[in-house]
């Protein structure tokens, strides 16, 4: 089905998403988001499961990237961005007016689609952040959790002999699990990833996947993907966005064997 086709659809046939009742570590209740008199989220509630990967999918342009990033408020740098609604991590209010931004940044982690290190060496990576977070550490401390998180990213192996050289040098898929090492140096609750894999290659993409099933165990994840089979293979529970809208959310198996409306079947369909 193309774009014209779908633009008849006048009323999909939307199922209403209401937070479920599980353990839930974020809830996000009745968010609208815009840019300027662009609006880009719509009436949005749902609740994201603790130590699980919820992945956010759809056609682009439709909301999931401001929706992950309205969860640690990485949208406040836009001018143009407001929002009505809540969102609350445990007993947190992330949306509040007096929320401790800094405190929302350390609690909720975030990996990007392109990997970012700084130019700077791999150790010098890792020290940053963990130089930001605690004060007066000694230098065992911090080589202690260099390595350990360096270990938990399942990088350390592959760095050891280089961890004073440049990151930059590292291949792709490596720099993408630098910056998810370098994420875990703070100790979040939640760590958000923004298509991570969409620069890699297939065996740098399946060692992320392993990593984040890995991972979930300690963390919760949220991750925006156009690939549905990455979805298929990592997702407990996924968010359907269509339009800004959160048309059907769902554990995985549910949303990609028994979609509930016609959007979803046509989207997983590859018909749009
Ligand atoms: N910085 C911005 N300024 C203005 N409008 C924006 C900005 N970022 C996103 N938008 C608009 O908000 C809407 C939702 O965009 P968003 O990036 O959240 O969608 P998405 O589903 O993540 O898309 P994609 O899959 O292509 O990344 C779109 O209409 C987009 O053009």
């Amino acid at each position: 089905m193309g774009e014209a086709s779908l633009n008849t659809v006048k009323n999909p046939s939307k199922k209403e998403v209401h937070p479920e009742n599980y353990d839930s570590i974020i809830s996000i209740q009745q968010y609208n988001a815009w840019y300027g008199n662009n609006q880009a989220l719509y009436n949005v509630n749902m609740n994201i499961k603790k130590n699980a990967i919820t992945a956010f999918i759809g056609p682009s342009g439709c909301g999931k990237t401001t929706l992950l990033r309205s969860i640690n408020r990485m949208n406040d740098i836009i001018s143009s961005f407001k929002f009505t609604g809540r969102i609350t991590m445990n007993d947190m209010d992330l949306t509040s007016n007096k929320a401790d931004l800094l405190e929302i940044r350390r609690k909720i982690g975030m990996v990007f689609q392109e990997p970012n290190p700084f130019p700077m060496s791999v150790y010098e990576n890792m020290k940053l952040p963990i130089l930001e977070n605690m004060k007066n550490i000694g230098k065992t401390k911090i080589e202690s959790i260099v390595a350990q998180k360096l270990q938990d990213a399942v990088l350390y192996d592959e760095v050891m002999e280089r961890l004073h050289k440049s990151a930059l040098k590292l291949s792709g898929g490596q720099q993408q699990r630098l910056c998810i090492a370098r994420a875990l140096t703070i100790d979040p609750d939640v760590i958000l990833f923004d298509e991570p894999c969409s620069a890699l290659d297939p065996i740098a993409t399946f060692k992320i996947e392993d990593l984040l099933m890995v991972l979930k165990q300690k963390y919760t994840i949220v991750i925006v993907t156009h690939n549905m089979e990455q979805a298929r293979r990592i997702a407990d529970e996924v968010a359907f966005f269509y339009k800004g809208e959160v048309i059907e959310k769902g554990p995985s198996k549910k949303i990609f064997t028994a979609p509930d409306t016609e959007l979803l079947e046509w989207y997983l369909a590859g018909r749009f």
